[in-house]
């Protein structure tokens, strides 16, 4: 079994030991927990992937509970280890959780964190940067300028698409893609597309009345539709945005047929989880369609990249940092510590994992609930009446 080389502590009388598998941003999660009698083991590997002989070495004989990250392979390996040592208490420092086998995490009665909400806006923010980026082909501009091969103004230098008046289309309109879909319609005045499970009431509204107001002022409405399928939404937007969750329904969800049926110039971006992409048939897309763009936060074999992606001058990719502003990550951070310190203290979970606000404003204290657990019901916690 590896053991960790390298352990910061925090508060080393406490009574409850909780490990954080990764140093995480900002010191009021840390607080939060010491003064709650928590000692703290922050594991400072060096390597930036934790194997689970990592996490089984960290969590050792003893351990009350476990803020982890969407990098770990958290399944029954680790949750019987975890019960084993008393712990019944997890977190991802991540709103998806993917990487979690919630059903073996049933089987142990460990609770299971993550941190909604408090990402939203910043990772809708990263899509639309990554779909300016697309459209107005700045990283190849970027590059052309540093290479020195700028000579001067030309008509058909860098020319790229206009978002005003075009279609952005959503796939997964959940917190993250309406954040993202409301960024692009009133910022750039698109029309929207989207198609999810659910009906996104909240969103159409918003669509609808900001419309009017464009046509009061003697401007062009802006439109919604919600598709009936996918495809629809494929075949008709110019700007196609994923945001689903990754599970069975999603995996491969944009394939080699599916980006045959999109416009030869669309762009597509996902800031989601990488496998909702075949990226090899995306890499072959991208190699006969050169006006077909994509923005990628994320990939199918992260941190690879599929062989040719590297390559593709109208493909820009970033390393997954969607949610890496400073305020949503100490706030992932304090979500994911107060999952873990309100499991162990016994506290009801928040009735409502999408208003986050009260347990991220640092002038009071938090609420006594678990912010956000994804198997409540399923290992019988009950709801905060707050
Ligand atoms: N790149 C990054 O750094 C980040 C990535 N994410 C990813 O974004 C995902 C979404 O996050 P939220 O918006 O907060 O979650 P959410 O639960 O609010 O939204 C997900 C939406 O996807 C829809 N959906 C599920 N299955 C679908 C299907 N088969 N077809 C169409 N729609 C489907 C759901 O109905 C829901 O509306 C996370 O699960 C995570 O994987 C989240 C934050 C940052
Ligand atoms: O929260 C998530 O799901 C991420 O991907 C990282 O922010």
């Amino acid at each position: 079994m590896a053991k960790p080389v390298s352990i910061e502590v925090w508060n080393p009388s406490g009574k409850y030991r909780v490990i954080s598998t990764k140093p995480m941003p900002g010191t009021r999660w840390i607080r939060l927990l010491t003064d709650q009698d928590c000692r703290v083991e922050i594991c400072t590997l060096k390597n930036t992937i934790l194997s689970v002989e990592d996490i089984l070495a960290l969590i050792g004989d003893r351990c009350d509970g476990v803020i982890g990250q969407l990098t770990e392979d958290w399944g029954e390996v680790l949750f019987s280890a975890l019960s084993r040592a008393g712990g019944r208490a997890f977190s991802n420092m991540a709103v998806g959780y993917n990487n979690v086998d919630v059903e073996a995490a049933n089987k142990y009665g460990v609770a299971v964190g993550n941190t909604p909400g408090v990402l939203t806006e910043t990772t809708a923010e990263l899509a639309a940067s990554l779909s300016l980026a697309a459209a107005r082909r700045i990283v190849e501009a970027d590059e052309f300028m540093r290479a020195g091969l700028y000579d001067g103004w030309l008509p058909n230098l860098f020319v790229g698409n206009l978002l005003k008046g075009q279609t952005v289309g959503v796939i997964g309109a959940g917190r993250i893609g309406s954040a993202y879909a409301r960024m692009m319609v009133e910022g750039f005045k698109m029309n929207l597309i989207y198609y999810d499970l659910y009906q996104a009431t909240r969103l159409e509204k918003f669509v609808t009345a900001y419309g009017q107001f464009l046509k009061a002022n003697g401007e062009q409405p802006v439109t919604w539709k919600r598709a009936s399928s996918m495809d629809e939404v494929l075949q008709e937007a110019d700007v196609i945005s994923l945001h689903p969750i990754l599970d069975k329904t999603t995996y491969h969800l944009i394939n080699k047929e599916r980006l045959s049926n999109m416009k030869k110039e669309a762009i597509l971006i996902n800031c989601s989880r990488g496998p909702v992409v075949d990226e090899v048939a995306l890499v072959e897309h991208l190699k006969v369609n050169p006006m077909f763009r994509v923005g990628l936060d994320v990939f199918e074999d992260e941190p690879h990249m599929k062989p040719g992606l590297a390559d593709m001058k109208n493909a820009v990719v970033v390393p997954h940092i969607a949610s890496a502003s400073k305020w949503t990550r100490e706030g992932m951070a304090t979500l994911a510590a107060l999952n873990v310190l309100g499991k162990i203290k016994g506290y009801p979970v928040w009735s409502n994992p999408n208003n986050v606000e009260p347990f991220l404003n640092e002038n009071s204290p938090p609420p006594a609930a678990s912010p956000s657990i994804v198997n409540a019901k399923a290992i019988g916690l009950t709801a905060s009446k707050l």
